[in-house]
């Protein structure tokens, strides 16, 4: 492919480029492996749990290019709750491999919701896609943005609303 594009890859610096590149992709298709560290409730903690901007980097299975961004994750906890850092885990997991967005977003709610069993789960994806900023239509600064909502967040509006409004607060 990249001899195709013009690339000459008997140069010094370029020999191993495709190698490089290859395994560059490996990284970025290779979750690492981590346990859902869950704990009793034992405090009966009732309220919203909410991660904002959690760091994502996925790759369009259109045109193998990244989507990277932020995506928020919450969940109301039942009878467990879950260890801080797993909310980011779960959504390398599911980020590192060929996605489209809403996939995506709809993967990390179904697997919290059926590890967790919780009193709901919401999930908010925003996400610049290179293939239409960068190439295509070229759409400089544009933004996708995905929700799922399982349970109480999906039901009840009153739980709905905190959900969005501390998702949406900060930034
Ligand atoms: N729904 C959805 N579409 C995506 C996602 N990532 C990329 N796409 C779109 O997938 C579509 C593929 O369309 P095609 O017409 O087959 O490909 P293309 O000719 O390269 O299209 P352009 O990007 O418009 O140049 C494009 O519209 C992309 O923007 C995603 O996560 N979700
Ligand atoms: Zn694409």
């Amino acid at each position: 492919m990249l001899s195709s594009l013009g690339m000459d890859i008997a140069g010094e610096t370029t020999q191993r480029t495709p190698e490089r590149m290859a395994a560059a992709y490996r990284e970025l298709l290779q979750p690492r492996e981590f346990n859902l560290t869950t704990f009793p409730n034992e405090e009966g903690y009732d309220g919203l749990l909410i991660q904002k901007d959690i760091a994502f980097v996925s790759l369009c299975e259109h045109h193998g290019l990244p989507f990277t961004g932020r995506a928020t994750v919450g969940y109301l906890p039942g009878e467990r709750i879950v260890g801080l850092s797993k909310l980011a885990r779960v959504v390398e997991q599911f980020s590192r491999r060929f996605q489209v967005q809403e996939r995506l977003t709809k993967q990390i709610a179904t697997y919290l919701e059926q590890h967790l069993t919780p009193g709901g789960v919401g999930v908010v994806m925003q996400a610049e896609h290179m293939c239409m900023t960068l190439r295509g239509v070229q759409a400089a600064g544009t933004t996708t943005v995905t929700s799922s909502l399982r349970g109480l967040l999906l039901k009840d509006d009153r739980t709905r609303t905190e959900f969005f409004n501390l998702a949406g607060a900060g930034r």
